[in-house]
């Protein structure tokens, strides 16, 4: 194999306490981090797609791509690399799940990157560890187009996020019952390699407090301080709480980001809440085409809408409430948690407010603008307005438009829909607009670069992923490869590729995929 290949440091398994079990079955694994297990070896690996930059970070340009493929489909290790799943647990909607763990990721071990600094690589769809219950431990080609595709979308549109390495076959088939309906189907596996500086989860610390093991609960926050939050100091209480504290903060900007694109997660339980504040678990996600607060890309979360767009700083709060929980023993005050856990409101409104000054224009933020920002919301939800679409166009505004049902014609569903007293709202609020960027000291233009640089153009629309999907399905990958050029810059414009910033098309309204997604993957 190759000649040259990245250096390991493999500091999570070095420093935290292992399984002593080897042998790889399902089983609750006490008193440990992590447990050591092989990928399963597949029938034909065949790499799909790498993220180039990442691959040079990595100091992986020496692989051949079949080289590359044997590996990042886990059937050859490199030299270095100490195969492992993460113990962690987790609440799932609301109710504690016991142990949970990496059911299907397995961890390769941390890459010194000259750039990016200690990277643990991680496969995911790799086969069964000891945690992967009652499932089989892979993944299908469609979820991991998924997560390829947007993990590097949302790393481009500057939002924290694990990354995605590569996307590769399998060559094995996977059974699926997608719409979990008794009418399995056999689709094709595939694992996708993420990148990350740490897969510990919410979970990770909930597991040792649930069963009272505060050694190793102390031990997973020491390593996670020193690893992660160096700048925080040695282990102490005050380090807890900082530690805390920087955690409920990089959680809020997290949202704010995910509120400022239109992101809706669609399964926040406690295990996909990373430790370092990144977007994790690309599953059932979806990205808001018409604006609408209510709506949850996930059938399992229809009924009650746990995980909608608009209750995120809500349930991001809720998890945040879960881990004060679980590090309680290290710290055996519930005041200093109690209060970080309520500035989190607070934080927010005052995060979201001036996220939306930039969204909008304004240079500063003043006291009444919070009502404009309000009536926006209404007028976009009523409106059945693509809220994506939208703020590119008012990005184009002034008080020079004669028009505005013509200047804004193409962000609307269902402009005949729209009623006399909504567009009189609508008229009012953007001559309120105009009247209040009268406070800007820049001119049209600079406000249009600015808006620009925060209002994408691009985003992953639920139904190009899906297009690509199906495309994928019959081996044509040239919209992956397309998708993967444009949402590598998705604040710029795309003359070749103006069609990937279109609305939602009628026929995408209902279509599996596009509008809703199990969590079948
Ligand atoms: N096909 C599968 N085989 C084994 N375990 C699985 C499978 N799908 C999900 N799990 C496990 O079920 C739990 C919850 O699943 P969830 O859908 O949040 O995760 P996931 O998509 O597999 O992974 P991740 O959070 O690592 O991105 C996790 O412990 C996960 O590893
Ligand atoms: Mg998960």
């Amino acid at each position: 194999m190759p000649r040259s290949i990245p250096d390991f440091n493999n500091v999570f398994i070095q420093q935290l306490p292992a399984d002593n079990e080897q042998a790889n079955y399902c089983r609750q694994v006490m008193s440990a981090a992590y447990s050591f297990v092989s990928p399963k070896q597949t029938a034909e690996p065949q790499l799909i797609a790498t993220t180039s930059s990442l691959v040079e970070a990595l100091g992986l340009k020496q692989l051949t791509e079949s080289e590359f493929a044997t590996v990042f489909t886990g059937n050859e290790l490199l030299a270095g690399m100490q195969p492992y799943a993460m113990c962690y647990g987790g609440h799932q909607f609301g109710h504690w799940a016991g142990q949970l763990g990496d059911g299907r990721a397995i961890n390769l071990g941390q890459v010194a990157s000259k750039t990016l600094g200690l990277q643990t690589l991680q496969l995911k769809g790799a086969g069964p560890t000891p945690y992967s219950r009652q499932a089989d431990g892979f993944a299908v080609l469609r979820s991991s187009i998924r997560e390829f595709l947007c993990s590097e979308a949302m790393y481009h549109l500057g939002i924290p996020t694990t990354r995605a390495l590569s996307l590769c076959l399998t060559g094995d088939k996977v059974v699926r019952d997608m719409f979990y309906d008794g009418h399995p189907k056999e689709e094709f596996g595939a694992v996708v390699c993420r990148v990350s500086a740490s897969f510990l989860r919410f979970g990770s610390f909930q597991l040792p407090a649930q069963r009272g093991d505060v050694g190793l609960l102390r031990q997973l926050v020491n390593f996670s301080i020193a690893q992660d939050f160096p700048q925080l100091g040695p282990p102490s209480k005050e380090t807890y709480l900082k530690w805390f504290d920087e955690i409920c903060q990089r959680t809020c900007q997290l949202v704010i980001h995910w509120m400022r694109v239109g992101f809706v997660h669609g399964v926040l339980n406690t295990d996909n809440m990373s430790i370092i504040g990144e977007t994790i678990d690309y599953g059932p996600y979806g990205w808001i085409d018409n604006f609408d607060l209510s709506w949850t890309p996930n059938t399992t979360d229809a009924q009650g809408k746990r995980y909608c767009f608009g209750a995120q700083p809500e349930i991001a709060q809720w998890n945040l409430f879960q881990l004060a929980n679980a590090i309680y023993p290290l710290i055996d005050e519930a005041e200093p948690l109690n209060q970080l856990l309520s500035n989190f409101a607070e934080i927010y409104q005052s995060q979201w407010r001036d996220m939306m000054k930039d969204k909008l224009g304004f240079e500063q933020l003043r006291e009444p603008d919070g009502e404009l920002f309000v009536r926006l919301e209404q007028l976009l939800t009523t409106g059945n307005i693509d809220m994506t679409i939208f703020y590119r166009l008012l990005a184009g505004y002034n008080d020079e438009v004669i028009d505005n049902k013509v200047h804004f014609n193409s962000c609307f569903y269902q402009i005949q829909q729209n009623t006399e007293g909504f567009w009189r709202s609508f008229d009012s609020w953007l001559a309120d607009y105009c009247q209040r960027l009268k406070q800007n000291v820049s001119d049209d233009n600079d406000r249009a670069k600015k808006m620009n640089q925060v209002n994408p153009k691009f985003v992953l629309r639920n139904y190009l992923a899906q297009q690509a999907i199906d495309k994928a399905e019959l081996g044509d990958y040239s919209m992956i490869k397309q998708l993967q050029i444009v949402l590598a810059s998705p604040y710029q414009e795309h003359s070749e590729f103006e069609h990937f910033a279109a609305k939602r098309p009628d026929w995408a309204k209902n279509k599996a995929g596009c509008s809703m997604l199990s969590c079948s993957s």
